[in-house]
C-alpha cells in the first residue's frame, strides 16, 4: 500500500501573483512536507466584486509563469473552468474528485482566515481539508473562530506585499521588480495590465 500524498491548495485571485504568495506556499510545503502545492486562481471572486478583476486567463498565465520553476508547484484551472462565483467548498470538492486518495491542506493568509465564516458552505470546508493559516504583515493570525483541530497556524517570512499595492504601483508608473517574479513583470508590461 502506498502512503497518501499530501497536497497543498493555495487559492487566490493572484491579480497579480506576488512573492508573498510564493513564500507562503514554499514555507508551508517545507514545514508540512507536502508533495505538491496546487495554486488555484479564482474564477469570479465574489467577495471582490466591488472592483474590476483582471481577466481570468491573464491571472492564470501569470500564476503559471510564477510557479513554473518549482517542481513542487502546479496550477489548476478548476475554479476558472467551473464558471460562476468561486466557492472554496466547490474547489475542494473538485480537487477531492480528482485526487481521491490524497490529503488536502488549504493555505490561507491571516486576512483570508479571519473571513472564513463568511464563505459559502463554511462547515463543509473543514471536512474536506485541513486549513493552514499563515502570518501576513498587518493582520492578526487567529483561528479561535474555527472548529478545534481544523486549522494550524504558522509563521512565514514577513512579506509586506499585496496585489493591490502592485496594481497601484504599476498604475503610478512605479516598478514592481522584486515584488513579483521577473516573468510576471514582463507579462504585466506586455499585456498593458493595471494602467489607469
Ligand atoms: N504578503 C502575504 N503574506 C502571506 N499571505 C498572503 C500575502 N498576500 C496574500 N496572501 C494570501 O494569499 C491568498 C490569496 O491572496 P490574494 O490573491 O487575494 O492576494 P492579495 O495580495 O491579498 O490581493 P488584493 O490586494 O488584491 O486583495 C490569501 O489567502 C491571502 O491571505
Ligand atoms: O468560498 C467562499 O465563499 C470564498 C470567499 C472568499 C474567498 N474565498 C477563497 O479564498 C481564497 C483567497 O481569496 P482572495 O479573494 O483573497 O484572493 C481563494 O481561494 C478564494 O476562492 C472563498
Amino acid at each position: 500500500m502506498t502512503d497518501k500524498r499530501r497536497v497543498g491548495v493555495m487559492g487566490g485571485t493572484f491579480d497579480p501573483i506576488h512573492h508573498g504568495h510564493l513564500v507562503a506556499a514554499s514555507e508551508v510545503q517545507a514545514k508540512f512536507e507536502l508533495d505538491e502545492v496546487i495554486f488555484v486562481p479564482t474564477g469570479q471572486p465574489w467577495q471582490k466584486s466591488g472592483r474590476g478583476v483582471s481577466p481570468a486567463e491573464d491571472r492564470y498565465l501569470m500564476t503559471v509563469i510564477a510557479t513554473a520553476s518549482n517542481p513542487r508547484f502546479s496550477v489548476s484551472r478548476v475554479d476558472i473552468d467551473r464558471g460562476g462565483p468561486t466557492y472554496t467548498a466547490d474547489t475542494l470538492a473538485d480537487l477531492a474528485d480528482r485526487f481521491p486518495d490524497d490529503d488536502l491542506f488549504f493555505i490561507t493568509g491571516a486576512d483570508a482566515l479571519s473571513q472564513i465564516v463568511s464563505w459559502k458552505r463554511v462547515d463543509e470546508l473543514f471536512t474536506r481539508a485541513h486549513f493552514i493559516g499563515v502570518t501576513r504583515p498587518g493582520f492578526r493570525l487567529d483561528g479561535h473562530h474555527l472548529p478545534a483541530g481544523s486549522v494550524s497556524l504558522i509563521e512565514v517570512p514577513a512579506m509586506a506585499i499585496s496585489s493591490t499595492a502592485c496594481r497601484d504601483r504599476v498604475c503610478a508608473g512605479q516598478p514592481v521588480w522584486y515584488l513579483v517574479p521577473d516573468g510576471v513583470v514582463q507579462y504585466i508590461s506586455k499585456r498593458g495590465l493595471y494602467q489607469c
